[in-house]
């Protein structure tokens, strides 16, 4: 999936909350999106689920089933938990008898199964919040939204759903999110953006110590392993790279052609440019990408990893 060009403002007279975004999104990637308060994170989450569209650009190759979770969900409706669950897996295409067995499971992995019969209008705001998770996880989405989607549940409910991030980037599922908390799921491997001034760039440091080297990761948290793939458009070279666990790695510090978008991924470096870390195996492949791109990235350095 990818964004281009793409800008948001609420009105021919407002201000731009989002300009000139241009980002890859390849399957399998986790996406944590920052900024600070009003800086246009929930539109650009809003935007990648597509329950809102951008003003100029385009956003492409979405994957068909797409699931968000805002931090606030809607409970006003009239049917119970189970129901409203069962519905959903429905309109999702899953047959009645299936659709009613995930709306149970789903209750149950996030401990709400005895609020299945309650109607959605009296649940508490943290079960409520569970059912949101709930209904995101039910059609096995390829693209998940989670907009601050823990606040609100309880310590398990929360490590849950880390796992089920966990499993949806492993089936090859994009799973972009926001949240407060620098730590969350930092230890897993993950792509860093930050929201500034209504473009949204590499973050310059990793959200927290563990996630010093993103790209690298332990062994629960391996996605298959996401391809690189060359450019199809101008200016970017890749989309994204994994390493394997266990596997060597190189460090590629690499400078783009100016107004370049930067491989998902990747981190600024000091001092300017890109640091891209990949599988040593898959370093000839990636340098070849950069090299080629039209224009072609500058390579300041290959780096074998300890
Ligand atoms: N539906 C809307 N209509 C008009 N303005 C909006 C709308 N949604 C957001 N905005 C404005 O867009 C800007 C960005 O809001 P947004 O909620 O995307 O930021 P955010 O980074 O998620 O904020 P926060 O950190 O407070 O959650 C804000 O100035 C907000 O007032």
């Amino acid at each position: 999936m990818r964004l281009t060009g793409v800008g948001r403002r609420y009105g021919r007279r407002r201000p731009w909350v989002l300009r000139g975004i241009g980002v890859e999104l390849p399957p399998g990637a986790l996406v944590r999106v920052e900024g600070g308060n009003g800086g246009g994170k929930s539109t650009l989450l809003r935007l990648i689920a597509g329950i809102d569209t951008p003003t100029e650009g385009r956003i492409t190759g979405r994957p068909p089933r797409t699931a968000y979770v805002p931090e606030r969900f809607p409970a006003v409706l009239p049917l119970t938990a189970a129901a409203y669950l069962t519905h959903l897996g429905r309109v999702h295409g899953l047959t009645g008898a299936e659709a009613a067995r995930r709306a149970a499971d789903g209750l149950e992995r996030f401990g709400a199964a005895r609020f299945a019969r309650t109607p959605m209008a009296d649940l508490s705001k943290g079960t409520s919040q569970k059912v949101a998770v709930a209904q995101a996880l039910l059609a096995d989405p390829g693209l998940l939204v989670l907009d601050e989607a823990w606040t609100g549940l309880d310590a398990s409910a929360r490590a849950e759903l880390d796992r089920a991030v966990t499993e949806r980037t492993a089936a090859g599922a994009t799973v972009v999110f926001v949240d407060h908390d620098p730590a969350r799921l930092s230890g897993l491997p993950h792509a860093h953006y930050r929201l500034r001034g209504a473009t949204l760039e590499a973050a310059a440091e990793p959200p927290a110590p563990r996630s010093a080297a993103p790209l690298r990761t332990t062994p629960a948290a391996v996605p298959a392993g996401v391809p690189v793939v060359p450019a199809d458009g101008p200016g970017v070279p890749l989309a994204a790279a994994v390493v394997p666990a266990g596997a060597a790695a190189v460090r590629i510090h690499a400078v783009g052609p100016p107004g370049s978008v930067p491989p998902v991924g990747a981190l600024a470096a000091p001092g300017g440019g890109i640091w891209l870390t990949v599988g040593a195996g898959l370093s000839d492949s990636v340098l070849r990408g950069l090299l080629t791109a039209r224009p072609s990235w500058h390579i300041r350095s290959v780096e074998e990893l300890p």
